[in-house]
């Protein structure tokens, strides 16, 4: 056939395929138009000006011109933002039914990823895995962690003061050595157990996978079939290095916790009930149930280790930049508590002000600014616009814990904002309603972690003075309270000087520390 006959079919072929994708697109849409958005460049679509930093501030800009429903494409790729609280609650919470799953992008599965259910996509693996989740951190469940969580705050104490520049290290630690005890029933020895090590350098992995928005394999699969030598393709090998680090952070607690119930000692803890509680005493059964129980509990590392840390941390930066607010969470806490004991649990409904001052800390400088990305299971309509299956789903938290007419003053550490007549408001939206995510995906250990925080907030605020760093001339050293730019926030620089109120304070700090975790 002569060259030009050719180009006449290619060109015929071309047209044909694009009608047909036209005919799908309009049975599909009926007419209905995508979002509104910025112009993305052909091809590439919005691919380069998604990357700037601080999205979420990008985004609220965004919404003054386009409204609360932002729509943008990288490459093939549909991504949907909502930027107003009615926006978000009506689509992620409402309409949860079409709006609860995760996109499976090649990175998640080339590092191993896909065992965790907070990364799964919606369906009946999922639902398996966050049903068992539920029925050790539902409401009613979580009383039964008291004891750790108090023994953690103690040791946790103990620790900041005898070292307080090294207050990371120390949140990281009591964090994971109570989730050891209560998942696995391990207590781990001190801080160099090597399997702190293992979870550890397998945090970092998954840290970095979050923390990087995407890879370019995410957006170019067939990358992942190239040989790594190639340009764009030098991923391969530190994938390979996070998806054995992932392993081990599983396997290892595993293998210890597996020693003890091979010498007859099998430990109180979640994972026994998991696997021997149940009505099939089969062997299959309980291998069955331990590989599953075992991945459940290493995503309660994944998930919730980071995120009750950046609250944490945004408290302590709050109360060294906010010493009236300090000086009044103690004087709450020296009236209700006074200086013969650390707070408990059953203070909680007495301190109000303390429980003020952890909603805000959620507020003000939120972990996830951005949530965790959702995406659509079918086509669907929001807002009288086109939603197409498999679009990614974004709720601008940050936007709707910083909207002025809920929040005045929104970038102001104010807990005062939610206490009316002595008592928390209900007329004040909770700051929760956004903080923990959204319908069937919102964060199932929500209760844990504010149980985890509100005791230690309140024993920090209680025995602890928190106020500026100092240079070594002894001067204060201004800090900016400013958010790191990633999906899991936190501050970008939480240093602060902690010592103890007084010495009633230390003597409570040190007599505790017989019921630490180490
Ligand atoms: C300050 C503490 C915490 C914050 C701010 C937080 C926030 C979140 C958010 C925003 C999500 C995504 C929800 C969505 O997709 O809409 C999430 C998911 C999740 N969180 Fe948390 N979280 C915290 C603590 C914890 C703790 C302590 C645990 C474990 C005990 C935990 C376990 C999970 C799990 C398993 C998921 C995945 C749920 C799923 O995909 O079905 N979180 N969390």
């Amino acid at each position: 056939m002569p060259a030009s006959s050719l180009a006449l079919v290619a060109f015929a072929v071309l047209i044909l395929f694009y009608v047909r994708s036209w005919i799908i697109w309009n049975s599909r849409t009926r007419g209905r138009p995508l979002p509104p958005g910025p112009r993305g460049l052909p091809f590439f679509g919005n691919a380069i000006g998604l990357r700037k930093g601080r999205q979420w501030l990008t985004f609220n800009k965004l919404r003054e011109k386009y409204g609360p429903i932002l729509y943008f494409q990288v490459l093939k790729q549909p991504i949907v933002v909502l930027c107003s609280p009615e926006a978000v609650l009506e689509y992620m919470d409402r309409r949860s039914a079409n709006t609860s799953d995760r996109l499976q992008s090649p990175s998640i599965l080339l590092t191993g990823h896909d065992w965790t259910f907070g990364l799964m996509p919606y369906g009946p693996t999922w639902r398996q895995q966050r049903r068992m989740f539920w029925q050790h951190f539902h409401p009613g469940a979580i009383d039964k962690y008291r004891p750790v969580q108090l023994a953690s705050m103690h040791t946790f104490l103990a620790k900041v003061a005898s070292n307080p520049g090294r207050l990371d290290g120390h949140i990281q630690y009591t964090f994971t050595a109570a989730i050891l005890k209560m998942a696995y029933g391990i207590d781990v020895k001190d801080e160099n157990d090597e399997l702190l090590t293992y979870i550890e350098t397998g945090l970092q992995g998954s840290r970095e996978l979050i923390l990087s928005g995407g890879f370019l394999v995410d957006f170019i699969p067939i990358l992942r079939h190239l040989p790594s030598f190639l340009p764009g393709c030098g991923f391969r090998k530190k994938f390979a290095r996070w998806r054995e680090n992932n392993r081990l952070l599983r396997a290892m607690p595993f293998q210890r916790y597996k020693e003890a119930v091979d010498a007859n000692k099998t430990p109180e803890c979640i994972l026994t009930d998991i696997i021997y509680r149940g009505d099939d005493n089969s062997k299959e059964s309980h291998d069955e149930l331990a590989r599953v129980g075992n991945n459940v509990m290493g995503t309660i590392y994944t998930a919730g280790s980071d995120t009750t840390a950046s609250a944490l941390k945004t408290f302590c930066l709050a109360m060294s930049l906010y010493p009236e607010v300090q000086r009044k969470a103690q004087a709450q806490l020296d009236a209700v508590v006074g200086h013969d004991r650390l707070p408990g649990f059953e203070d909680r409904k007495s301190l109000t002000y303390v429980d003020a001052i952890l909603k805000e800390s959620l507020r003000w400088m939120n972990v996830t600014p951005l949530g965790k990305a959702h995406s659509t299971t079918e086509d669907d309509e929001f807002g009288g616009y086109f939603i197409p299956a498999g679009s990614i789903l974004m709720a601008n938290i940050w936007a709707c814990l910083h909207d002025p007419e809920i929040y005045e003053d929104p970038d102001v550490f104010k807990p005062e904002r939610f206490i009316r007549d002595g008592k928390l408001d209900p007329d004040v939206r909770d700051p929760y309603d956004f903080a923990f995510g959204f319908g069937r995906r919102i964060c199932p250990g929500r209760f844990f972690g504010d149980a985890a925080l509100f005791i230690n907030i309140a024993a920090m605020l209680h025995v602890f003075d928190i106020s500026p760093p100092l240079d070594e001339r002894g001067e204060e050293i201004a800090i900016e309270p400013i958010m790191s730019d990633c999906i899991m926030s936190r501050p970008e620089d939480s240093r602060c000087s902690i010592k103890p109120r007084g010495l009633w304070a230390e003597k409570l700090i040190y007599s505790t520390e017989g019921d630490s975790l180490a």
